[in-house]
């Protein structure tokens, strides 16, 4: 049998009382894609990502993770989501946090196993140890990369993932999505950073009226073309 795509969203329809928030989307991701969203505020990006994590129904259409129904025990267990803020035990090291949620999810890495993931995630060796509250945002990003990595998922989300990294840590995360995607984990990632998209994604999806209307190859397009169908898009 064919391996099923890490995402499959048919047609999803999702309303919020009168409100259509997303009104026919389609997007299927494979493995190795690091795909962009792009969206006014309110377009239903929030939304988007809600209802693969399986927060919330779909009203038609269907959406599949790894062959599986949002929200079902095998989609969840395939997806992992890196939320603005990546959550992390301020007490416990990068190290012992990823041993914790490794083994929440049922797994048992030996400790040079939980240090190469952190490695394969971008966290310097140096930091392994110290304590999460001495962490930047964009170190706890990437210890949410390594227990997505641990988790074997093979979809990541991630909202907004570069807001509020200076140029440097940006770079670094880019490497880290790189790397993910390159063991291919499929990524979907919320943003407004143009310059982060030219850097790590393979396709740039801009959502309005609740679907994706146009979708384009960031290889192909330099920043100001990205930032004239943005603006063009977003202004229709
Ligand atoms: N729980 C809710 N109840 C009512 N309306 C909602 C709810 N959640 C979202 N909406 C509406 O659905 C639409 C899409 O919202 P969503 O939060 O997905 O957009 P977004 O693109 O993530 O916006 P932002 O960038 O501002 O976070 C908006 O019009 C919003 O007002």
């Amino acid at each position: 049998m064919p391996t099923q795509p890490p995402l499959s969203m048919s047609r999803v329809v999702r309303r919020f009382g009168a409100r259509t928030a997303l009104d026919g989307l389609s997007l299927t991701l494979h493995a190795g894609d690091v795909f962009a969203l792009l969206a006014p505020n309110g377009a239903g990006k929030t939304t988007t990502l809600n209802l693969i994590l399986g927060f919330l129904p779909v009203h038609d259409g269907t959406i599949a993770v790894c062959g599986a129904p949002a929200g079902s025990a095998k989609a969840r267990q395939a997806v992992a989501y890196l939320p603005e803020q990546v959550a992390v035990y301020p007490e416990l090291s990068g190290v012992e946090n990823l041993r914790y949620f490794a083994l929440l999810a049922g797994l048992a890495p030996d400790d040079a196993a939980l240090r190469r993931l952190l490695v394969q995630a971008g966290l310097d060796a140096a930091a392994h140890d110290r304590a999460a509250r001495h962490y930047s945002k964009g170190m706890r990003q990437k210890v949410g990369i390594a227990i997505a990595l641990a988790r074997q998922a093979r979809l990541l989300l991630l909202d907004e993932p570069t807001s509020g990294l200076d140029p440097q840590a940006a770079a670094e995360l880019s490497a880290a999505i790189r790397a993910a995607a390159r063991r291919g984990v499929a990524v979907l990632m919320v943003t407004h950073d143009l310059y982060h998209i030219r850097e790590v994604a393979t396709r740039v999806g801009f959502l309005r009226g609740g679907r994706i209307v146009r979708e384009v190859d960031p290889r192909t397009a330099d920043h100001a073309d990205l930032e004239r169908l943005y603006i063009g898009e977003m202004a229709q």
